[in-house]
């Protein structure tokens, strides 16, 4: 069952808001930072990659960003436009901030690490003022995702993109995308996760992550369901909560769980899985299919990023994803 209504007729399928950035790869593996001395330049950031996925496999996709005033922020918007995503909502900053970088480290394939450079960085910019209303009228659905809401005024601009799309009936998703080095306190950093999950119809994230939105509730365990129940007396229908290697776990409002395994694959790094994962499986949900089987397609395409070196660039199309799925060993959580 797909607990999920998309509006019809809308020239865009998904607008996805919020960090833009570079991410530089390290060309020699399985050896820390400190030894690695090429690195290959892609584009990334959670919802960046989240957009290209889609975009890769066929919907139509648009983004509201803001990206530096120099040839990093060129190649960021020449890079979306290539893969056909609507750039009409990406401005360009003009107070002399940065483009974000993230450095990865791969050491092994399952022990990898980024270091983020991230002062006075353009995606946090975004100002309320550059999320037009029409733009967002025009879409199916809004991806948003946590590190936008780390700091002012990016956080207002996606309090207002959650506006214009409760008022125009645009499905949206919550990728939490949680990333610490963004944030400053705790208490600060729940406190605006659970504010943006309220008014959300799809929440996406890892068990590490809800937790840090249940810090101030003081919950003794980690317990799937009663995350997820939490949220389904506000705006959500579906809440999935992914558990790395063991898989995923899905909740519906109707108290029914679904479960995904995994696909059985050569790792090269793991960063990258939660993209890759979200952007087929908000893809599965948009195209009608069922909740447990929108899982084992974001599943199936974690499993093709997180053998290859990037994460945007690496973003299968249908095709490709059609073929893995058909070939590659499932295997059931
Ligand atoms: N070792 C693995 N082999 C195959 N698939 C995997 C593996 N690790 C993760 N996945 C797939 O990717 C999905 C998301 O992974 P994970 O729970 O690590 O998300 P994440 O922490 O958001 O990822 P990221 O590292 O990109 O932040 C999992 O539900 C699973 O389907
Ligand atoms: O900006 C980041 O958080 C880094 C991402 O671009 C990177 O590709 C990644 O971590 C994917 O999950």
């Amino acid at each position: 069952m797909n607990p999920l209504k998309f509006v019809k007729d809308r020239p865009l399928d998904l607008i996805a808001i919020g960090r833009l950035c570079i991410d530089l790869n390290a060309n020699e593996t399985n050896r820390p930072m400190e030894e690695t001395s090429t690195f290959t330049k892609y584009v990334g950031g959670s919802p960046a990659n989240i957009a290209i996925g889609s975009a890769r496999l066929g919907q139509k996709t648009g983004f509201i960003g803001k990206v530096s005033n120099d040839q990093m922020g060129r190649f960021i918007t020449n890079y979306l436009e290539k893969n056909d995503i609507d750039t009409k909502g990406v401005t360009t900053d003009l107070t002399g901030a940065v483009t974000g970088l993230a450095f990865t480290e791969i050491k092994s394939p399952d022990d990898c690490s980024i270091l983020m450079y991230r002062d006075n960085v353009a995606d946090l910019k975004l100002h309320p003022y550059d999320v037009d209303e029409d733009y967002i009228k025009q879409s199916k659905a809004l991806l948003i995702s946590g590190t936008a809401l780390a700091k002012s005024p990016s956080r207002e601009a996606v309090f207002v993109a959650l506006e214009y799309a409760e008022k125009h009936e645009v499905t949206v998703f919550f990728d939490l995308d949680y990333r610490p080095y963004t944030w400053t306190d705790e208490a600060e950093t729940a406190v605006y996760y659970n504010l943006a999950a309220e008014k959300c119809n799809v929440i996406i994230g890892t068990r590490e992550e809800f937790d840090m939105m249940e810090k101030l509730l003081n919950v003794e365990e980690s317990d799937d369901h009663f995350t997820a129940s939490r949220w389904f007396s506000y705006h959500s229908d579906l809440v999935v909560i992914k558990h790395g290697d063991a898989g995923s776990i899905a909740y519906t409002k109707d108290n029914k769980s679904h479960r995904s395994g995994i696909f059985q694959t050569n790792v090269l790094k793991t960063f990258g899985a939660g993209d890759s994962y979200a952007s087929a499986f908000i893809y599965g949900l948009m195209n009608g299919k069922e909740v447990s089987e929108a899982m084992k397609l974001g599943s199936a395409s974690a499993s093709i990023v997180i053998s290859r070196h990037s994460c945007s660039d690496a973003m299968p199309t249908e095709e490709e994803l059609e073929n893995h799925m058909e070939t590659a060993v499932y295997q059931q959580s």
